[in-house]
């Protein structure tokens, strides 16, 4: 998780709002070339790079990508899937340039192919592979780019091939920061403002309002939904609840059965309408621990074939939990609740809010029994994720 990782934009000189749109442009732009398939340039000090998603990039966009190329392209993969691609274990840092990030495979002319790239980076799809590939050193802007395609929730693996400065130009190819791209989330967080908020007596909870929350980024806004009147009670020295909801697309609104979102869910709200201080919920837009609904669909077909749901995101080639709690701490200072007591069994939502300075007076379990589908899944977060039991 973020949290535990580099310092926060926040905590050193914060962008001036003008330069923070832009970073925020010029990234959320780039991220939607690599889902359409067309490649993108990547500058830094370490030079220029074109990248495009293994996933999305066409026959036009390998052209391009080859049009500029001042060297082979190499595959650029996270490391436990580049351990599954080669069906052997990828040792760290035995090569030099490699980064724990991402590991580089060179590219023969017959794996340069979309369908061929698609199943390199796709543990779901059908494995297709005309030649061994071969490990070669990672360019030292690889960070950037896996962090690229997470950010475009795509599958982090990527055509790259190094290239000039001017190449954007010449090319027409969108260029964006390598420090843009990785200091993305951070600068997003800073840049939440209100933008709507009307009363919504809800079945649960009659007295119930949503404030709608929106970055500069264009991406979907975040919710706080307030039950009671939680202000008031902290004002008058009482501590609202409070809980941090990721979006769950079939857990909220289909009633899967595959996780505990739903019942943890309306069981908040419900929580909250009975408590004396009330409370505010924060529904943050970031499906699947932010990973993203298509590729949470894809952990759960790994799931089915065996791997647990944290290994499941690994073998995509993304992190356990891919959250950052930046976005729930800006949320609770704007709607003035910065001092709470939260339902939740993980432990690491308790370190990021506190991280972030959010006073967290108490915490609640949120516990729901198993359905008969979601034990493992429980399981999992009790014995992997160190979820604090009751
Ligand atoms: N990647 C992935 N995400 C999942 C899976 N099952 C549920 N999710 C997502 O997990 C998020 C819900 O997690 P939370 O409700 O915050 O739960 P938690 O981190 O376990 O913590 P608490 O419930 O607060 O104890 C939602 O975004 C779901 O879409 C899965 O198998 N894989
Ligand atoms: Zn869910």
């Amino acid at each position: 998780m973020s949290i535990a990782g580099p310092i926060p934009s926040q905590l050193r000189e914060p962008p001036s709002q003008d330069t923070a749109a832009r970073a925020l442009r010029a990234v959320h732009r780039a991220a939607s070339e690599l889902r359409r398939g067309t490649p993108v340039l990547l500058r830094g000090a370490e030079g220029a790079l074109l990248a495009a998603a293994a996933e999305t990039v066409s026959a036009r966009g390998l052209a391009e990508l080859a049009a500029g190329a001042m060297a082979p392209a190499c595959l650029l993969l996270a490391p436990v899937r580049a351990a599954a691609v080669l069906q052997r274990p990828v040792p760290q840092g035995d090569l030099r340039g490699q980064s724990q990030e991402a590991v580089a495979l060179r590219l023969p002319p017959s794996l340069l192919d979309p369908a061929v790239l698609r199943s390199l980076a796709d543990p779901t799809a059908e494995r297709l592979l005309p030649a061994e590939p071969e490990r070669v050193s990672a360019p030292g802007l690889a960070p950037a780019a896996i962090a690229l395609a997470k950010l475009a929730k795509l599958l982090p693996a990527l055509v790259v091939a190094p290239a000039s400065d001017a190449a954007a130009s010449r090319l027409d190819v969108l260029a964006v920061g390598a420090e843009q791209v990785l200091s993305y989330p951070d600068t997003a967080a800073g840049t939440l403002g209100r933008v709507a908020e009307a009363r919504v007596p809800l079945e649960d909870a009659p007295e119930a309002r949503i404030v709608a929350f929106r970055a500069a980024d264009g991406g979907i806004e975040h919710l706080a939904i307030l039950v009671g009147r939680p202000e008031t009670a902290l004002a008058e020295g009482r501590v609202p609840l409070a809980r941090i909801h990721s979006e769950c697309f079939t857990g909220d609104l289909l009633g899967s059965l595959r996780c505990d979102c739903g019942p943890q869910l309306r069981g908040a709200i419900k929580r909250m309408a009975e408590d004396p201080a009330g409370g505010v919920l924060l529904y943050l837009a970031q499906e699947g621990r932010g990973i993203g609904l298509v590729n949470k669909l894809r952990a759960y077909t790994l799931q089915d074939q065996g791997l647990d749901t944290l290994d499941a995101n690994r073998a995509l080639g993304y992190g356990a939990d891919e959250r950052n709690f930046w976005v729930a701490a800006e949320m609770l200072r704007a709607v003035g609740i910065p001092h709470v007591r939260l339902l939740t069994n993980n432990p690491d939502k308790l370190a990021g809010l506190a991280a972030c300075g959010i006073e967290v007076a108490g915490r609640e379990a949120h516990q729901f029994a198993a359905n008969g589908v979601n034990d493992e899944y429980l399981a999992t977060k009790a014995k992997r994720f160190g979820h604090l039991l009751a």
